[in-house]
């Protein structure tokens, strides 16, 4: 059982957000000729009710900032204890809106939720042919050329941290891109990483949700793996950047990996609470020896893109002047040599251990589920948001 300072960090949820953005009485009157009318904005307030989707924290934040802007104005209320994580995050969001006049506010308030409908309805839309650029994602850019098909993870603001939404994204991605008719698919980071690992905001839940959104996890995360170790293509990792966490460990499921220069592998478990996922303490041990893999994986070394191409984890680092360009070329040169053949022979050097590594991603999927509801889990998550510290 997680302890008090677990609780003090679990406290934000959807239902949360949606009740402060209820209609208060008072705000049924008169229409004005400024940007949104009242009743935009009210009908904005009751669609946001009927979103199927959740929208992320950060989408949240905003709403719940331009929704109070728009309702009482400049934010009035004393700033929250720091250790109330929450209400601070909230209380920062209204805060950082200054003097927004009222009517601004209740405009951007209908432009966010207006864009969030459009968003939800975008996978019914019919894009040209000529957009290569592929419907339905919203934390991924998919794009399919040259017998190349592309995910970029795109969240460059957060790094390319993994939301829930991300790693459904991506399982989804990978299973378009395993029928499509390309020759091999890329994962990529859009900005300066390839990505910071698991999201650790996707861990503010409140207290009574803790179980069983643990156990979610565990299934998510065992799945998420279960598609990197079944994918029947040729997989390639492009790692624009630093890479921490769970974007490190599922590298040993990839069959290239080419990295800048640039670009770091950290896996900051321990300093989290937490243990190796993505079958790493079965495929680092193995790869780089055992006490390599304990320096990763227990003690939490960061290596730089050289070491980790001494270690087996990457089969090539290039100058990050040059890296796309380079990488690109050898990618498309591949991606013409005969698509069977090719993956045929990805299906022969990967099956000897598939079993092996599901039940290993079972099982780590387990341990991590006890870890989340740990207080060494929760204190780490906590120290990170309230910005105590960085890795
Ligand atoms: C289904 C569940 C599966 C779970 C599988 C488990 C996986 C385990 C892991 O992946 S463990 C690794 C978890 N990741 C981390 O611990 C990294 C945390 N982030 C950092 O330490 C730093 O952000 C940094 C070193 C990656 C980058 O530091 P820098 O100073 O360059 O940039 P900022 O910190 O200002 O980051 C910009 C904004 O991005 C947000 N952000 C970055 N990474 C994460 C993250 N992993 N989770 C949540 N948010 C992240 C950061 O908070 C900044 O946001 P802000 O602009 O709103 O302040």
């Amino acid at each position: 059982m997680a302890g008090v300072t677990g609780r003090l960090v679990r406290g934000w949820c959807l239902r949360a957000v949606r009740s402060s953005l209820q209609v208060p009485a008072q705000l049924h009157m008169s229409k004005t000729a400024m940007g949104a009318s009242q009743k935009d904005f009210e009908s904005a307030v009751n669609q946001m009710k009927l979103l199927k989707k959740d929208p992320g924290n950060e989408v949240k934040l905003k709403l719940y900032a331009h929704y109070k802007q728009a309702t009482e104005g400049p934010c009035n209320t004393p700033k929250p204890a720091v250790f109330d994580l929450i209400n601070k995050a909230k209380w920062d969001a209204w805060n950082a809106l200054g003097n927004l006049p009222k009517e601004t506010a209740r405009q951007n308030y209908v432009d966010l939720v207006s864009g969030l409908s459009s968003s939800s309805d975008s996978s019914s839309q019919v894009k040209p042919e000529a957009d290569r650029k592929q419907a339905g994602y919203e934390t991924l850019v998919m794009t399919s050329e040259d017998g190349i098909t592309k995910i970029m993870l795109n969240r460059p603001t957060k790094m390319n941290a993994l939301t829930t939404q991300m790693y459904q994204e991506i399982m989804l991605a990978l299973e378009a891109a395993s029928k499509d008719d390309s020759t091999i698919t890329v994962l990529t980071g859009n900005g300066s990483y390839f990505s910071s690992g698991n999201d650790l905001t996707n861990f503010v839940i409140s207290p009574d949700e803790l179980e069983e959104r643990a156990r979610r996890g565990a299934i998510l995360l065992r799945d998420f793996v279960g598609c990197f170790i079944d994918f029947p293509k040729p997989l390639v990792a492009v790692v624009n950047g630093p890479a921490v966490g769970i974007s490190v460990t599922i590298l040993r499921l990839f069959d290239l990996v080419y990295a800048s220069d640039r670009a770091t592998f950290h896996t900051p478990f321990s300093h989290l609470g937490q243990t190796p996922e993505a079958c790493s303490s079965y495929t680092f041990p193995s790869l780089m020896g055992p006490a390599k893999a304990a320096e990763m994986l227990i003690f939490g070394k960061k290596l730089t893109a050289a070491e980790a191409c001494a270690r087996g984890l990457v089969t090539e680092v290039f100058p990050d002047s040059t890296f796309q360009k380079e990488v690109w070329t050898r990618l498309k040169a591949y991606s013409k040599l005969p698509r069977n053949a090719l993956r045929i022979s990805k299906q022969m050097i990967r099956n000897h251990e598939k079993e092996k590594l599901h039940a290993i991603n079972a099982e780590e999927s387990r341990i991590l589920q006890e870890r989340w509801q740990s207080d060494e889990c929760m204190n780490a998550i906590m120290n990170f948001l309230s910005r105590k510290a960085k890795l």
